[in-house]
């Protein structure tokens, strides 16, 4: 059924090139099925085959040589109007909550360590940034009644329905260029959205589609998404409702607000960066993960070859991970982080064994803690020198979230904004691909599988060499281009169960945004110091006239059209994934996320988190040390989210021996500075 769905292209035997794409006309054939086109216009398709093979190996010389240098000289867009420290005018810090429902801690002004659930980090102001603490909002909420009907049209009907947007809009912009980056820069940013946010779903196992034609239903499923009779997938299978429950809000964590606020919704991991998607978000969960041995924390190893792996427990034929495992963050969401979450179970435990060789006396604590602040601080690292600069670019990352003058700022709320979570970081959504493939050491594709196939299920991993496939599959394989429309299978299939039609996606996100009363749009542009649309023609400064035109067809007034729409609608910025209002929300959640952390791994004012041969170190650590210790791969790319061949290039890839150990003799040295 999957590929009754999608037209699959396999281009000659090219193991690295597989595309999947809708055709429009194939999806509106006769019958609406569609079907596999592998031998039409072979002569075209060898004719492409061979240009595309001569221009990507252009590309990535090109790339490979430029990657890395810092003379980047596109001119930095002034629309960042968010005041650089976090306090425009609009910024909602739910200070109510704050007031009326966040617990009372007591801090140890002296603690050297991050707490679990993130309070204490900011002295003055404890809860912020913790978990179950709300997300903030930079523009106040948009509500049809003002606290939690879902926003209507300027003329006071419904807004055009999320999934018939999804068709008229975006199912049909499908675009199979090859991306310069590959696939793991995309698992990453599913990696780090799971440290900052995670939005507990209203789920009690009600049917809402069964209630539609209902005059009363529950709150959980007043947001169902409507399907249009006409739509090209869904009406074979005679569906005209899509089940979509809405988020928890504060009342359900225990604290109604005053009855004419609007819904307040809650983070339940912590808001930093902080490796909370590894070690949970509050001290229950963090003790059941760890085994109290040498710091480390529980896994279970292989016999084989000693690998070791989350901790996960069989469910009839399949398994997914022992439910004490990380189960609000996402670990079982797809193969690509499930693989994540054993990487840096293995990391965290292979930096526990180096210090504990380092200094043998520390105990199982501290062992433990100094670990934690390791990897927190290598994940920071990370995001910030590698993955921040692919999707915003490498200048605007320097100059506006890298800003070097700004250190921690205890009056910034680092808390994770609704505009970030519920919007603008979801659309990198478009460049998850429809497929991983499993690579050998050769380079030969043992297997590709759909991304769809294996949510909640992460069995596969655990056996064979497949750990180190898929991550060959996630290094070495092109990523999606980041485009408007989001890959067909997720934006049919997401969830599907034994091969029946599942979700889509990118209408989930949209009717999200309403569910969590996202500003429109204009208000974002207003925000980012766009000029506010006053008419649809007025769009052109960051998108397509075509699309404008789409979107005019689909919505009553140019007030109404949802953020996530014209944020995935937008061209990319200069160097950037992202366009110039996902990339402003992105800028500023990183922003406030570095120098509203107390314990940011490089900042200068007090605590010092590493000293500073310590921090030379953590600085030299990149992605690709962290895959040298806990996997098999051996020869790396130096700039680990580009696509590189491997056939032509494999003498321009370090082996891990060469370039990637990581020296832990700055930690020898605390051996008197006993615990
Ligand atoms: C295979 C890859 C991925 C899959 C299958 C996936 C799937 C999902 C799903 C099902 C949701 C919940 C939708 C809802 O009910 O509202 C979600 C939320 C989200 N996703 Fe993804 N996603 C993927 C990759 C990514 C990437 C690459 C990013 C960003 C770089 C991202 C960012 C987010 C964010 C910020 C949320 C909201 C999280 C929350 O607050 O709970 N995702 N994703
Ligand atoms: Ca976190």
């Amino acid at each position: 059924m999957v590929n009754d769905l999608i037209l699959l292209e396999t281009f000659g035997k090219d193991e690295e090139t597989t595309f999947l794409l809708p055709r429009r006309n194939d999806l509106k054939n006769d019958n609406g099925r569609i079907f596999y086109g592998k031998h039409r216009f072979k002569m075209l398709i060898i004719f492409l085959t061979f240009a595309i093979l001569v221009s990507t190996f252009v590309i990535s010389v090109i790339s490979f040589w430029t990657v890395n240098s810092s003379d980047d000289d596109s001119p930095i867009q002034s629309t960042y109007s968010i005041d650089k420290f976090g306090n425009h005018s609009t910024l909602l810090k739910n200070d109510n909550y704050i007031k009326q429902c966040a617990t009372i801690v007591s801090c140890d002004f002296n603690d050297k360590y991050r707490t679990i659930n993130g309070t204490c980090n900011n002295l003055n102001n404890p809860t912020w940034g913790s978990s179950n603490t709300p997300f903030i909002r930079l523009v106040g909420a948009h509500y049809s009644d003002g606290i939690s009907k879902l926003r209507i049209s300027s003329d006071g009907k419904s807004l055009p329905s999320a999934r018939k947007i999804q068709v008229q809009l975006f199912l049909y912009k499908q675009t199979n260029i090859p991306d310069i980056n590959n696939q793991l820069l995309m698992q990453w940013g599913q990696f780090v959205a799971h440290d900052v946010s995670i939005l507990e779903i209203d789920v009690n196992g009600e049917d809402c589609c069964s209630y539609q034609n209902q005059l009363s239903v529950s709150k959980a499923c007043e947001a169902i998404i409507k399907i249009p009779m006409d739509d090209p997938v869904y009406s074979k299978y005679n569906k005209t409702c899509m089940e979509f429950t809405r988020a928890m809000t504060s009342i359900n964590y225990s604290c109604s607000l005053q009855s004419s606020e609007p819904s307040t919704f809650m983070n339940d991991a912590t808001h930093y960066i902080d490796g909370s998607q590894i070690y949970g978000s509050d001290d229950h969960t963090a003790s059941t993960l760890r085994s109290y041995t040498n710091g480390k924390m529980k896994s279970v190893t292989r016999e084989d070859d000693f690998q070791e792996s989350c901790p996960y427990s069989f469910v009839g034929s399949s398994s997914s991970f022992n439910k004490t495992y990380s189960s609000n963050s996402g670990a079982n969401s797809n193969l690509g982080m499930a693989l994540f979450h054993d990487m840096f179970l293995r990391f965290h435990n292979f930096v526990a064994l180096e210090l504990k060789n380092a200094v043998p006396l520390w105990s199982d604590e501290t062992l433990y803690q100094e670990s934690r602040k390791i990897v927190g601080a290598v994940i920071q690292h990370i995001t910030y020198t590698q993955f921040l600069p692919t999707i915003l670019g490498k200048k605007y990352t320097e100059e506006r979230v890298l800003a070097e003058d700004d250190d921690y700022i205890a009056t910034v709320n680092p808390s994770t904004s609704q505009e970030f979570s519920a919007g603008a970081f979801r659309v990198l959504h478009s460049i998850v691909p429809a497929q991983h493939r499993f690579v050998d050491s050769k380079y030969i594709t043992l297997r590709t599988i759909n991304v769809t196939d294996w949510t909640d299920c992460p069995y596969l991993l655990r056996q064979g060499s497949n750990f180190d496939d898929l991550l060959r599959g996630l290094l070495f394989t092109e990523g999606r281009l980041r485009q408007p429309s989001y890959n067909p299978l997720i934006s049919n299939l997401m969830f599907h169960s034994n091969n029946l039609i599942g979700v889509d996606l990118l209408s989930y996100d949209i009717q999200r945004g309403r569910d969590t009363g996202l500003p429109p749009y204009n208000k974002i542009r207003e925000l980012c110091g766009l000029p506010v649309a006053k008419s649809f023609t007025d769009l052109i400064d960051v998108m397509p006239l075509d699309d404008i035109y789409d979107l005019e067809k689909l919505y009553s007034s140019v007030d109404d059209v949802d953020f996530l729409v014209g944020a995935l609608l937008e061209t990319p910025e200069t160097d950037a994934l992202v366009g110039n209002t996902s990339r402003c929300i992105i800028g500023d959640f990183f922003y406030r996320s570095r120098v509203g952390d107390r314990f940011f791994y490089d900042g200068k004012n007090l605590p010092k988190q590493f000293s500073s041969d310590q921090l030379e170190i953590i600085k030299s650590i990149s992605l690709n040390h962290i895959i040298c210790a806990t996997s098999s791969v051996d020869n790396l790319q130096k700039h680990i989210f580009a696509k590189v061949d491997n056939g032509w290039y494999s003498s321009m890839k370090w082996t891990c021996n060469e370039k990637y150990i990581i020296d832990f003799k700055p930690w020898e040295k605390l051996f008197i500075n006993l615990h």
